[in-house]
């Protein structure tokens, strides 16, 4: 049996009103930046519960479970039921679970994080007293290998996923970035949520940074943690969502991908759209790593939060 640590549940008891909880923990984002993988050791290793979901076959049973939908502009809620959002959404979360079969909650959408309204929505919904306690993790990926995983997750997904889709995902990457960099300069400065502007992370931390404390935001960059720097990283989050040091913390991070090894997909890509995605990405990046920098400089940044390290560069191969 899992020994739940005291310390979280305590958090997550101030969270909770009536019959049900607000999550102490929030995997804004962002999506193929290894979400799964950060609720899985929230899930399996330090005792966090995601939604309870009634009436779903199995399948989307255990999806819902970590992805609620419930802020990510799918259609579940709007600014016109901000007063009853609360009761709605904390239904998902039972207080009978606190300390029982779960220390905390954590709700993980990772489309939440690019979503224009999705912190409007929930700054106003929650009430003061609750709303300061959330802690928010973002961990960012080199934005050309998080929109390539993308384009893998598309290729094998739902039909409805395919027709939301606006460019082709049944011709190489290549074709499709090209597609999609055509689209980014034309649809400038909206539709932040949509194809190359998933990667543009400095305007999605602004979405947040605006409505909540910076210190309630954990901003990990994804190579330190799954592959340079892991067990110390996990340390820092589980010390960011209040897990006591008393409490067994795992020093690996599982690997889950969502598309599965071994599916025909594209990983490496040629130089030439690399080259043009860069070109497209390298400003936002620096103005990431700059606004990043100036929060810790200021304090900002919760104390424990690491330095950002940049992003490598997206591999690529030479036509010759
Ligand atoms: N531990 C570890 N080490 C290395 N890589 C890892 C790890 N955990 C997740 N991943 C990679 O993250 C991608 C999946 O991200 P998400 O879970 O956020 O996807 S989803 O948005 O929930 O669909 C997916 O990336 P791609 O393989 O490039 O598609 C996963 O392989």
């Amino acid at each position: 049996m899992l020994v739940v640590s005291m310390a979280a549940v305590a958090r997550q008891r101030a969270l909770c009103v009536e019959t049900g909880c607000w999550p102490a923990a929030w995997i804004l984002g962002c999506p193929k930046c290894a979400s799964t993988s950060v609720w899985l050791l929230l899930h399996d290793s330090l005792g966090f519960c995601g939604a309870e979901l009634a009436g779903l076959l199995e399948g989307e049973a255990e999806w819902h479970e970590k992805e609620t939908h419930f802020w990510s502009g799918r259609g579940v809620v709007n600014t016109s039921m901000v007063p009853v959002i609360g009761e709605l959404f904390t239904e998902l979360y039972p207080v009978r679970k606190v300390g029982d079969s779960c220390a905390s909650f954590v709700e993980g959408t990772p489309d939440n994080l690019r979503t224009i309204d999705a912190a409007t929505l929930l700054k106003k919904s929650a009430p003061p007293s609750v709303s300061g306690l959330f802690r928010f993790v973002v961990v960012l990926r080199e934005p050309i290998a998080r929109d390539l995983s993308w384009y893998n997750h598309v290729r094998r997904a739902s039909r409805k996923l395919l027709r939301e889709h606006e460019c082709n995902v049944s011709v190489s990457y290549e074709e499709y970035a090209r597609c999609h960099a055509e689209k980014f300069e034309a649809t400038f400065p909206r539709s932040q949520e949509k194809g190359l502007w998933g990667g543009v992370y400095k305007l999605q931390l602004d979405l947040w940074t605006r409505w909540f404390d910076r210190s309630q935001i954990l901003v990990f960059d994804f190579a330190s943690l799954v592959v340079y720097n892991t067990t110390t990283y996990i340390r820092t989050l589980a010390s960011f969502l209040g897990v006591d040091d008393d409490h067994i913390i795992p020093a690996t991070i599982p690997h889950r991908n969502v598309v599965g090894a071994g599916d025909n997909q594209q990983r490496t890509i040629d130089c030439e759209t690399r080259d043009l995605l860069e070109g497209i990405f390298a400003p936002w990046n620096e103005q990431l790593y700059a606004l990043l920098d100036q929060d810790h400089r200021a304090k900002r940044a919760w104390v424990g939060e690491p330095p950002f390290r940049p992003f490598d560069p997206m591999p690529c191969h030479h036509h010759y």
